[in-house]
């Protein structure tokens, strides 16, 4: 290993999250009130109580930090909000502790083994927190001059700061000068500069120029001129996961590649020196661990190997709490001729608490309707959501849902504001769902090609009796 010592987490960067309408963007958390009732509709969720109480509680035990190296397990029918109530539970996760989601199928990959990708994936959800003291000025921006005779060479300038029981001026270099443009900093801002490496945050405006600056906008943070002393020892937390650390102490990898995503297979022994030096730096309070959250959906796709993997993985001392979700009912568990509920193992399956999901009343699937039109900004005409109710409880949810997005174009199309039931009635008739799909191949099977056979695919209807649609 190249140097354990700086750690260097990828911090600086702004990335600003792109809003997209993807197909849970409409799940702001689980819905629960202060005694982790769930609300009837609330936050993007409707119906399905138990499921959301029981999340509640795992959520109550990961931010408290009790329950790592568990395993849960949400089972129900397609549809029934499985994935939607563990997006729920990441939004109710304290800010940093970490959430990973991967679908199963991700796990068998060429490029690395199978126990090295759930490896990652539980080093991944395993933060890292770690407490450093830095010494930083903070106060209020009582003057900037920036002595602009020099053309062309290097700026100079003085800066006054004060607190309410002091003020001091600095001298300021290029460097300064050009980071307090760049956060546009002026008198009257609440700022703090970390003196090791020169960066300014600005944390708002100084109460005492509410008044002047009554035009400044709403989103305009007012914050109290700092008292005391100017310098001060400031403690600053920052948490990165295992995995970051491995990647960026990894020689061959370098931080870059955590950009990339491309970390490839990083070797034990230093995965074991990590251990031991975050081991290290917890014992001398420097760090703390704090186990989060991996979600594997579609669980049943792994096979048995992977889940012997899992199996002892959460006996670690370092492992988050694993949420799986299936759809699937008894069926084979992967790599053996076993059956079993969810295809997972009965050991795994001993040691998992299982959240089951049911199906939805119509009731439900017309809020479920209603607010993912909102989400995707259609105007649905009250007959058009009834009609869409129906559809959905015939066939299924997400393919309602579907033809909210459709109908909604086909209405753009006749220059219509509203989507009306002329325009769920065109899109049911262009896109069948998967029941008519399924009657229309055995009406016409002699004019497709013949069957395949499948080795691990060739599950009969029957032996997963849930497995209706994906
Ligand atoms: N209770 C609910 N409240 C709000 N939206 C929901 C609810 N249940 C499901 N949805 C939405 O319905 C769609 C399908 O649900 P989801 O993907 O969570 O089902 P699933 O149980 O994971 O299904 P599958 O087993 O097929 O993976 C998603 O867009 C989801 O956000």
């Amino acid at each position: 290993m190249a140097s354990m010592a700086p750690i260097t987490a990828p911090t600086g960067t702004s990335t600003q999250a792109l809003e997209r309408i993807g197909a849970h963007s409409h799940i702001r958390g689980l819905g629960l009130d202060d005694q982790l009732q769930p609300k009837p509709a609330a936050q993007g969720l409707v119906g399905q109580s138990a499921a959301r109480r029981a999340a509640g509680v795992v959520v109550k035990l990961v931010n408290d930090g009790r329950i790592a190296g568990r395993a849960v397990i949400l089972a129900g029918p397609p549809g029934t909000g499985k994935t939607a109530i563990a997006m729920g539970v990441s939004r109710e996760l304290s800010e940093d502790l970490p959430f990973v989601s991967l679908s199963a199928s991700e796990v068998f990959s060429l490029e690395m083994s199978k126990t090295e990708a759930l490896t990652q994936a539980f080093r991944r959800a395993i933060g890292v927190r770690i407490k450093e003291e830095k010494e930083v000025v903070e106060g209020e921006v009582v003057e900037i001059i920036v002595d602009r005779s020099l053309t062309g060479a290097t700026k100079t300038g003085k800066l006054t700061v004060k607190t309410t029981d002091m003020e001091t001026v600095y001298d300021l270099g290029q460097k300064m000068i050009d980071s307090l443009q760049r956060e546009k900093v002026s008198a009257g801002d609440v700022i703090a500069i970390d003196k090791a490496s020169g960066r300014i945050t600005k944390l708002g405006r100084s109460f005492t120029r509410a008044r002047e600056y009554d035009a400044m906008g709403s989103d305009t943070r007012f914050v109290q001129c700092p008292e005391g002393e100017l310098q001060r020892r400031k403690d600053v937390v920052h948490t990165v996961s295992l995995h970051e650390i491995d990647v960026i102490n990894s020689r061959t990898q370098g931080f870059l590649a955590l950009f990339a995503g491309d970390t490839g297979e990083i070797k034990p022994e230093l995965r074991d020196q990590i251990n031991v030096k975050v081991g290290e730096w917890r014992e001398e309070g420097k760090a703390d661990i704090v186990p989060g959250v991996l979600f594997i959906d579609e669980i049943h796709m792994l096979d048995v190997e992977c889940f012997s993997f899992l199996n002892r993985a959460l006996e670690s001392d370092l492992a988050p709490l694993v949420i799986m979700a299936s759809n699937r009912g008894l069926t084979r568990v992967r790599g053996t001729r076993y059956r079993s509920p969810h295809g997972v193992p009965i050991d795994l399956l001993d040691r998992a608490l299982i959240i089951q999901t049911k199906p939805y009343s119509a009731e439900e699937i017309k809020e479920i309707l209603n607010i993912r039109a909102s989400e995707e900004d259609v105007d649905l005409e009250q007959e058009a959501l009834s009609v869409l109710t129906r559809i959905g409880g015939e066939t299924s949810l997400r393919y309602a849902q579907l033809l909210i997005t459709t109908a909604s174009l086909a209405a753009r199309r006749r220059k219509a504001a509203r989507v009306e039931v002329t325009d769920v009635r065109r899109v049911y008739s262009l896109f069948i769902d998967e029941r008519r799909s399924t009657t229309y191949l055995e009406e016409h099977a002699r004019e497709f090609m013949g069957d395949v056979d499948f080795e691990e695919g060739s599950t009969t209807a029957a032996a997963v009796p849930m497995e209706t649609s994906a």
